[in-house]
């Protein structure tokens, strides 16, 4: 048997041939010469050798810093077979530290099966030149190769890989920390400093859910299915030729629930949420920017959209005509201005910028956004704001009804049904009380405290808030009663007034007419007299 040292002793010599006449070739072979033999041997070589290879670099060549998202989505998709194929596994660390991505080392190489045909995913890794320095990833040039039959071309390069790139991004999509985004306060000067944010972000974490939220079950099944048929309906909305975007109006008094409903929809859909605060916005070429700054899978919500913007144009007339409400609108033009404070000074958002923003040109880059607008008072808002188109849905959130009380009950104490609901429900048909009310006093408040006992407080508070509601529409009655008499008095007053004033003009107009008559008489005599 030859023996190892023997191998090495006859196989060293040729590699040396090997290599010296390889140096021979790449020195001075001349360059044209050695084209033509390349592409003649890769002729040869593609004849016997029947498979494809597509490169997929982690960094594209223009990316500078940011890794190739074909590369990413690629790593993504491939690491539900890495699990089970490879050797050697990668960890990377995802959601802001909280969970990990397993992905085939370098080397490694795993199989995958598309429509009945194999394909294989190799991970490699071209080793940099170390003898020159560079700024950019020169020693991190990893891609991904696939390698698959050539009978498959059309398969892969049509479908296959459109599906490996969708995948991935969804999985990454269903794996992300979702994001609750704020615009920061405009630039100073048009000056930016580099890599400064227009959004700030922090992790999106409402416990809010449609299962929490205290509503009239029909009307919550109609906003999921609503919400679903949005998120399904991408080639719909182009087929339609519409922007895939849809704008929802929530309005009701405070504390009804508005903004537990936009975490709710969040949370649903897997949605970020972009909570646009509309006084901090310079102008409309801000308002823009912000707009092209957002990114699909989002909710942008403006939150009490008539305190943002001055958008009561019309209710000025409307305040001329109607004297009755002139003064509780004076009082809340003062609120307003109150909650604007400076900013309202400094933003120069338009109406029209607004309009712009939900349904502009700008406003279909990126699709499968949601717009929610929220209010207090629904009709300060220009109708241009809020007719369908603009805002799709109008959806009311009101006083609370016996089904949302049992939905807060179930939520809050574990109760189904108890002795105490008959009492709760004709309370609740007799006077009106937020969810937010509600939940406060069904809350225990002790370790003492149990069903029965915020039950009970419950119904107290409801027994109250009708007093007080009875108490009020007495008091408002004996107020536009006096108010009444008083418009009588002061009628009566100014007819009286103008009695009296008519009386004087008579006797003055018979005095004068008198005087007229003797003045005339005397002017004809003296001139009688002449
Ligand atoms: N419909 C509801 N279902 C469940 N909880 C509710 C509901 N409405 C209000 N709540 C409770 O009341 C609190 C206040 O509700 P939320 O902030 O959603 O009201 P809002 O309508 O946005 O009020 P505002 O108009 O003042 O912004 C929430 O934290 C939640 O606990
Ligand atoms: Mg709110």
């Amino acid at each position: 048997m030859m023996m190892m040292q023997d191998v090495w002793t006859q196989l060293g010599p040729t590699i040396a041939a090997i290599m010296f006449t390889w140096t021979m070739y790449q020195n001075y072979f001349p360059h044209q010469l050695r084209g033509h033999i390349r592409r003649y041997t890769d002729k040869i070589i593609s004849y016997f050798y029947p498979y494809m290879h597509i490169i997929f670099h982690e960094y594209d060549t223009d990316g500078w810093f940011e890794r190739s998202k074909a590369y990413v989505a690629i790593e993504r998709y491939l690491s539900k077979n890495s699990c089970t194929q490879a050797k050697r596994l990668k960890a990377n660390v995802v959601k802001d530290g909280q969970s990990v991505v397993l992905t085939m080392d370098d080397h490694e190489e795993i199989t995958d099966e598309y429509k009945g045909e194999k394909v294989w995913w190799i991970s490699s890794q071209k080793l940099a030149n170390k003898q020159t320095i560079s700024l950019w990833k020169e020693d991190d040039k990893r891609y991904f190769k696939l390698k698959f039959h050539r009978k498959n071309r059309e398969l892969i390069t049509n479908s296959y890989l459109k599906y490996v790139l969708d995948e991935g991004k969804a999985i990454a999509v269903r794996e992300r920390q979702r994001k609750l985004y704020t615009n920061n306060k405009g630039e100073s000067g048009g000056y930016r400093y580099r890599g400064w944010r227009i959004w700030s972000q922090v992790v999106f974490e409402h416990p809010s859910t449609f299962d929490t939220l205290a509503m009239d079950p029909n009307k919550k099944q109609e906003i999921m299915d609503d919400l679903q048929t949005f998120r399904k309906s991408k080639d719909y909305y182009a087929k339609i030729g519409k922007a895939w975007k849809r704008g929802y109006l929530l309005y009701g008094p405070p504390g009804t629930g508005k903004s537990s409903m936009i975490a709710a929809m969040a949370n649903f859909l897997e949605y970020d949420i972009y909570d646009l605060e509309l006084t901090a916005v310079k102008d409309n070429t801000e308002l823009r920017r912000l707009l092209i700054d957002t990114t699909s899978k989002s909710i942008i919500v403006i939150e009490d959209i008539d305190c943002s913007l001055d958008l009561t144009g019309q209710r000025e007339e409307k305040k001329k005509k109607d004297e009755k409400d002139k003064e509780k609108d004076e009082k809340d033009a003062i609120v307003e201005k109150m909650k604007k404070g400076e900013a309202k000074e400094k933003s120069e958002v338009t109406l029209s910028g607004l309009l712009n923003f939900i349904d502009g040109l700008w406003s279909a880059i990126g699709g499968e956004r949601l717009i929610v607008f929220t209010t207090n008072y629904v009709e300060k808002l220009d109708p241009a704001l809020i007719r369908r188109g603009r805002m799709d849905k109008h959806i009311v959130l009101s006083y609370c009804c016996f089904e949302s009380f049992k939905v807060l009950a179930y939520n809050y104490l574990d109760v189904e049904s108890h002795d105490y609901f008959p009492e709760i429900r004709r309370l609740l048909g007799e006077t009106n009380m937020t969810p937010a009310d509600i939940a406060e006093n069904l809350m225990p408040k002790s370790s003492k405290e149990n069903a029965d006992t915020c039950l009970k407080r419950l119904i107290e508070a409801l027994e109250n808030a009708k007093e007080e509601a009875k108490l009020k529409a007495k008091e408002e009655e004996e107020r536009a009663k006096a108010e009444k008499e008083k418009e009588v008095k002061e009628k009566e007053e100014k007819k009286k007034k103008l009695a009296a004033v008519d009386g004087v003009n008579k006797n003055e107009k018979s005095e004068s007419n008198g005087t007229e008559e003797n003045g005339s008489a005397k002017e004809n005599g003296d001139v009688s007299k002449d």
